[in-house]
C-alpha cells in the first residue's frame, strides 16, 4: 500500500480522494487553498509558547477540556498504559486562547472548517446509496456550527534520553471524531497502518493536507469507510533534538446528531473519552 497525493483542483480531486478515504482511511491534499504561510506563523508562534512558563497559567479545566495539558497529563492510547510523549493545547473558539495568539490560530480554525464541510461534501457525494441512506442527516450538516470540533495543537519535545520504556510520541489509535483534518507537521514521524499490519509513512511534504477518518464516520458509514490506526514515532539520529508540532482539526458533530442506531455524537464521546482516562 502507499499513499498517493492527490491534486485538490484535478478534475476527478473528489473521486480519488473519497477512493483513497475507502482504500487507506487517509487522503492526502496538495494544492489545497489552506494557507501555508498561516500554518507556519502558528507553528512558529505556538512553539514558543510551549517554551514557556505562559503555558501553565492555561491549564486545561477538567469540565471543559479547553487549554494546556502538560505532558504528565497527557493521553495513553485506548489498549496501552504507557503515556504518549507529547504536550498539547485545545483550541475551542468558545474556550481560552493566550490574546497574542487568538487572530491566527481562529483564522485556521474557520477557514480548516470551511474546506472540512467540503471535504465531507465529496465524501457523501461518493458514497454507494446503503451507505448514504444510512447518514441520518447530510454530513457537512453534521458538523454545522459545532461547538465541540476541536482543534489540537500538539507539541513533541526533543528527546532527552529519559522517556519511560516503550513510550513513543503517539502509540497507535484511531481519532474519535468524523474526520481529522491535518496540514503535514514540520518534522516527518506520522504512520498509518495498512490491511497487512505493516506501518507506511504519510507523506509529510510540507504544504500537504492530510485527512484521516475517525471512529464516528466508521460508525455512521457502518463500517464502509475504515477508520485506521495510525501513529507518531520517535525521530532518529539528529531529529532528536528538535520538536514536532502539529495541528489536527478532529471534526465532532454537533452532540444530538444521530450516528446510528446505538449512538449518538454525544453518547459515542463520553464513552471514548471515559475509556481514554480523561474525563
Ligand atoms: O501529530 C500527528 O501528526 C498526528 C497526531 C494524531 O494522530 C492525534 O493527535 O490524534
Ligand atoms: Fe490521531
Amino acid at each position: 500500500m502507499k499513499l498517493e497525493t492527490i491534486d485538490y483542483r484535478a478534475p476527478d480531486s473528489a473521486q480519488q480522494f473519497v477512493q483513497s478515504l475507502r482504500d487507506t482511511g487517509f487522503g492526502v491534499l496538495s494544492n489545497h487553498p489552506i494557507r501555508q504561510e498561516l500554518v507556519e506563523a502558528i507553528y512558529k508562534e505556538w512553539h514558543a509558547f510551549f517554551q514557556s512558563d505562559n503555558k501553565l497559567e492555561f491549564l486545561f479545566k477538567p469540565e471543559t477540556q479547553d487549554g494546556f495539558f502538560p505532558s504528565e497529563v497527557s493521553e495513553t492510547a485506548k489498549g496501552h498504559t504507557v503515556k504518549d510523549i507529547k504536550e498539547y493545547y485545545h483550541v475551542y473558539p468558545w474556550g481560552r486562547i493566550p490574546d497574542s495568539l487568538r487572530e491566527n490560530i481562529l483564522t485556521y480554525y474557520r477557514e480548516a472548517n470551511a474546506l472540512a464541510a467540503e471535504l465531507l461534501s465529496w465524501v457523501e457525494a461518493h458514497s454507494p446509496e446503503d451507505v448514504k441512506a444510512h447518514f441520518s442527516m447530510p454530513l457537512p450538516d453534521m458538523i454545522k456550527d459545532s461547538q465541540k470540533t476541536l482543534l489540537r495543537v500538539l507539541h513533541y519535545p526533543p528527546m532527552t534520553g529519559d522517556e519511560e520504556l516503550g513510550a513513543i510520541r503517539a502509540a497507535a489509535h484511531e481519532d474519535i471524531n468524523l474526520l481529522t483534518v491535518l496540514p503535514a507537521a514540520n518534522e516527518p514521524g506520522l504512520q498509518v497502518q495498512a490491511k497487512d499490519g505493516s506501518w507506511i509513512d504519510v507523506p509529510s511534504d510540507f504544504g500537504n493536507l492530510i485527512i484521516n477518518i475517525g471512529d464516528m464516520l466508521q460508525e455512521a458509514s457502518g463500517g464502509y469507510f475504515p477508520s485506521t490506526s495510525h501513529r507518531v514515532i520517535n525521530p532518529e539520529g539528529a531529529d532528536k533534538t528538535k520538536s514536532r508540532i502539529s495541528l489536527p482539526l478532529f471534526l465532532h458533530p454537533n452532540p444530538e446528531v444521530v450516528l446510528s442506531e446505538r449512538y449518538t455524537a454525544d453518547s459515542y464521546l463520553m464513552e471514548r473519552l471515559r475509556e481514554l482516562g480523561v474525563i
